[in-house]
């Protein structure tokens, strides 16, 4: 087998949260951690392999401070960034991450021309757009993590109505307050929400999804949710290492797909080891295309914006 080797830069609590859990999955040979904060990175490296240890899991877990180490990772993981604080939204983080997405880009692409990059950093779509045109690597490469965590909330905010029965979510859109949720395709046993929830029941559903990111942050205080997005990112860390193939809802960028191109948003890929292999085009019902491409405008307001300053 070959040696797989992933990469972590910013460890702070959601990438501090994928090194554990990927450790303890046992599914890779090595996890390098990288963050400004060195001590804390050393601590965290220590005691996540400590953890491993007990599972007997063959991960090793190493701190490292030169981006030249990254020259053999298969997939690095970028959540290096600010969160947000209460009364902000995610698209404040928009100059402050973007530049640190382009150093720590940079800074990669040194070193390793072959990996894939998992971007978690707010505003999201955008940060994604930001390594695509720093890396200049193609869009299969690149990949941003919102989609599995916002279809994730919203199957928790349905299994509060129902119960504990089997549902599957699809989120898809820009990770903001104009995502789109997918009622048809978002299913309870196999049976599409609107034949189980009435539309009182759908709406509230639809308004914690969007609000799902914001609760926790009003609660938390000084930052922001990382179970939960850790997880997000661990689906996608299986589906490449193992080549699974799964469809899963993640940042791309579009070139002509759903009518739009030049532009980064949620839509259900299949993942495997080469990264995003195909986009699914799913049927969008009148309504879900014009929630879809009010959430792309938003998302190329963002864009517009990085580029203007980046003109200047
Ligand atoms: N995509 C999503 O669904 C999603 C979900 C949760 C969080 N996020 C975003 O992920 C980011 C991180 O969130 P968090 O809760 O882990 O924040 P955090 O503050 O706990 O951790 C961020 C870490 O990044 C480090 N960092 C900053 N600049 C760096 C640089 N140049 N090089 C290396 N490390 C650097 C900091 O030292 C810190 O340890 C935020 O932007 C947040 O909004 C996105
Ligand atoms: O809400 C945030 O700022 C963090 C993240 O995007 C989330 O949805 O939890």
């Amino acid at each position: 087998m070959r040696y797989k080797k992933v990469g972590i830069v910013g460890v702070g609590n959601v990438g501090s949260t994928i090194a554990y859990n990927l450790a303890l999955k046992n599914i890779c040979d090595e996890i390098l951690l990288k963050d400004l904060r060195e001590d804390f990175t050393k601590a965290m490296a220590l005691d996540i392999s400590q953890a491993a240890s007990s599972v007997n899991s063959k991960t090793l877990i190493q701190d490292i401070t030169k981006d030249e180490e990254f020259k053999a990772c298969d997939i690095v993981v970028i959540t290096a960034g600010v969160p947000r604080k209460p009364g902000m939204s995610r698209d404040d983080l928009l100059y402050t991450n973007a530049k640190i997405m382009n150093t720590i880009v940079q800074n990669i692409v040194k070193y390793n021309e072959d990996a894939i990059l998992i971007i978690v950093s707010n505003p999201l779509d955008a940060m994604v757009y930001t390594a695509l045109k720093v890396s200049k690597w193609t869009r299969n490469r690149v990949i941003g993590m919102a989609g599995i965590l916002d279809s994730s909330r919203m199957a928790h905010f349905i299994k509060k109505k129902i119960g504990n029965k089997k549902v599957e979510a699809m989120v898809l859109g820009g990770h903001g307050d104009e995502m789109v949720p997918l009622i048809k395709e978002t299913k309870v046993e196999g049976v599409s929400l609107d034949e189980v929830l009435n539309e009182n029941e759908i709406n509230d559903v639809l308004e914690k999804t969007k609000n799902g990111g914001l609760e926790i942050v009003k609660l938390l205080k000084n930052g922001s949710a990382y179970y939960a997005p850790a997880q997000g990112v661990i689906l996608m860390l299986e589906a490449i290492l193992e080549n699974k193939e799964v469809i899963l809802p993640c940042a791309v960028k579009l070139e002509g797909e759903f009518g739009y191109e030049n532009v980064v948003t949620g839509v259900p890929i299949i993942l495997g080891k080469s990264g995003a292999k195909k986009i699914i085009e799913k049927q969008l019902t009148k309504k879900e295309k014009e929630q879809f491409s009010s959430s792309i405008s938003s998302v190329k307001t963002l864009i517009d914006k990085l580029e203007e300053n980046s003109s200047n």
